[in-house]
């Protein structure tokens, strides 16, 4: 990519979320990501150049140093910083301005800083389209926190019981945020049984949200769509998809050929969530166990007699358990780390200068990760154990809040990643994003947002909604296949 010859029509608009807008090349595997301000926010437009590059080189950083050592090499890409003629940013802010959906357009790219960051982009395949007519799937879901807290700190009991994001289904429909509650919940996703993957993968195409993307050959041809209030479309999905597994349009189900596709095509997003384990002597996969927490959350509509099936966990070096175990860095909960959070206040109010020294604003280095891993079991009481595990509540947010990617197509015989599935059979590639840092300053708002997730929760138990808020989709209602 020649920098000084940036071309905003060599680029399109790919995605956004709530920080950040992507665009991608249209003849080269690489997207731009582009930082995002609200619109009334003037001090980002005070921001000089030197400190934005500054702030995206924290962020690629942080990326490489800390969430790279935890969740694997082959897993993240960091990206570098790149430099951008600003009048091709203003350029390119104009032309993706019609594309991009109404509920972000509370913020505004920055298009003062002329610095941004280049990343492969991780929804194609290199080379891929060389081989098959068939583009790549891309399949990416934002699982979000994956286990119940187990901290001695939890002062109501619900939250040992409830996962966060079932509750926090109830708030998000109470503030408008989406029409309809997900029935979608990450314990059964990170459970490890293939059954409860399955239900868990079935729940988020019929309710999307925010937590699941379909892209194919790099176009987004799935998610929830920009007015909340329709439902995303299946059947066209079904179409996409069919030519990928065309034994499953007669074989077996031949009454439903639509839904036996989804089965395949859920059952090769379960391969992919589930490979990359090593093995012991035995050949086994080695699995991670959650003993410290509890594996079923209550709000999850998963038949109780399946959960019995057995204590499944997940193969050691699989995405799901890398994701997972640096979420559990949060083991305090939020409730233990606010009061360590104003004991660095009050020791920063005190001594303003070791905000340096404590790396609270980084920088993200081989120092900072050694915090995060040598952090003392026991409190002594000291700033350095706050800090430390600060830090960690930081990184663990992060993992909550990341997306895994999974892209594959169909592929020949003997090529080495191959998903272990009877036929068809698929090459693909896994990878994490978003993985930046989350701000020390959002420890307050953490903890009250903890408060009214949980309190929203406990009243609307009470007065439990209507059963329509859960959509009914007899057309689309995923078949439930012994996998
Ligand atoms: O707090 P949560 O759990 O609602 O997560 C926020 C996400 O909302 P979600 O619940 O996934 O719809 C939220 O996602 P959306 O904007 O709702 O798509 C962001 O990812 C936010 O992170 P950041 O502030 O942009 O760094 C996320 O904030 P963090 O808590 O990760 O800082
Ligand atoms: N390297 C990449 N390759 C392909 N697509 C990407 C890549 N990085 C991001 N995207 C797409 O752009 C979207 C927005 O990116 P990202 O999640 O990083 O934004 P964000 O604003 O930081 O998210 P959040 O709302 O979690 O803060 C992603 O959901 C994904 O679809």
């Amino acid at each position: 990519m020649e920098l000084d010859k940036m071309d905003e029509n060599d680029w399109k608009y790919h995605g956004e979320g709530n920080k950040s807008l992507v665009v991608s090349h249209l003849q080269h595997c690489r997207v731009l990501r582009l930082l995002k301000f609200p619109s009334d926010d003037s001090a980002h437009t005070r921001q000089t150049a030197e400190q934005a590059f500054r702030h995206i080189l924290n962020m690629v950083d942080y990326s490489k140093y800390v969430m790279k050592p935890l969740l694997g090499e082959k897993y993240v890409h960091s990206g570098e910083v790149v430099k951008l003629p600003l009048n091709f940013v203003r350029q390119l802010s104009l032309k993706v301005q019609q594309e991009r959906p109404e509920l972000r357009c509370d913020k505004v790219m920055d298009t003062f800083s002329g610095c941004g960051l280049c990343l492969p982009n991780l929804t194609q395949l290199p080379l891929y389209h060389l081989r098959d007519h068939r583009p790549p799937i891309c399949v990416e879901i934002k699982p979000k926190c994956g286990f119940l807290p187990f901290s001695r700190h939890i002062t109501k009991e619900c939250k040992r019981k409830v996962c966060r994001f079932c509750m926090h289904q109830h708030y998000k429909l109470a503030n408008g945020k989406w029409k309809r509650l997900s029935r979608y919940c990450p314990l059964n996703l990170f459970s490890g049984s293939k059954q409860r993957m399955y239900v868990a993968l079935k729940n988020l195409l019929e309710e999307p949200q925010n937590n699941l993307k379909i892209f194919k050959g790099g176009e987004l041809i799935f998610s929830c769509k920009d007015d909340a209030k329709q439902q995303p479309e299946l059947n066209d999905l079904i179409q996409h998809l069919r030519p990928y597994f065309p034994h499953s349009n007669g074989i077996y189900n031949s009454q439903q050929p639509g839904k036996a596709v989804l089965n395949e095509f859920i059952q090769v997003i379960c391969s992919a969530l589930l490979s990359g384990g090593d093995s012991n002597r035995s050949g086994e996969p080695r699995k991670v166990h959650l003993s410290e927490s509890r594996p079923h959350c209550e709000a999850s509509p998963f038949p109780r007699d399946l959960l019995r099936n057995g204590n499944h966990g997940l193969p050691k070096d699989s995405v799901l358990a890398k994701v997972l175990q640096v979420q559990m860095l949060d083991n305090l909960d939020i409730e233990g780390i606010y009061p360590l959070y104003k004991r660095v206040e009050q020791y920063l109010e005190e001594f303003p200068k070791e905000r340096n020294r404590l790396q609270i604003d980084g920088p993200y280095n081989e120092s900072f990760m050694d915090t995060v891993k040598n952090c003392p079991t026991e409190d002594d009481g000291s700033v350095e154990y706050a800090v430390g595990k600060v830090h960690q509540y930081r990184v663990a947010m992060t993992a909550k809040d990341c997306s895994i990617m999974i892209t594959f197509a169909p592929c020949e015989e003997d090529e080495e990643h191959q998903l272990n599935l009877e036929k068809p059979r698929f090459t693909y590639s896994i990878s994490i994003l978003d993985l930046d840092p989350k701000p020390y300053e959002g420890i307050p708002h953490q903890y009250k947002l903890d408060t009214k997730i949980v309190n929203y929760y406990l009243r609307s138990m009470q007065a439990p909604p209507p059963s329509s808020l859960y959509k009914e989709r007899q057309e689309c209602t995923l078949l439930f296949h012994a996998v």
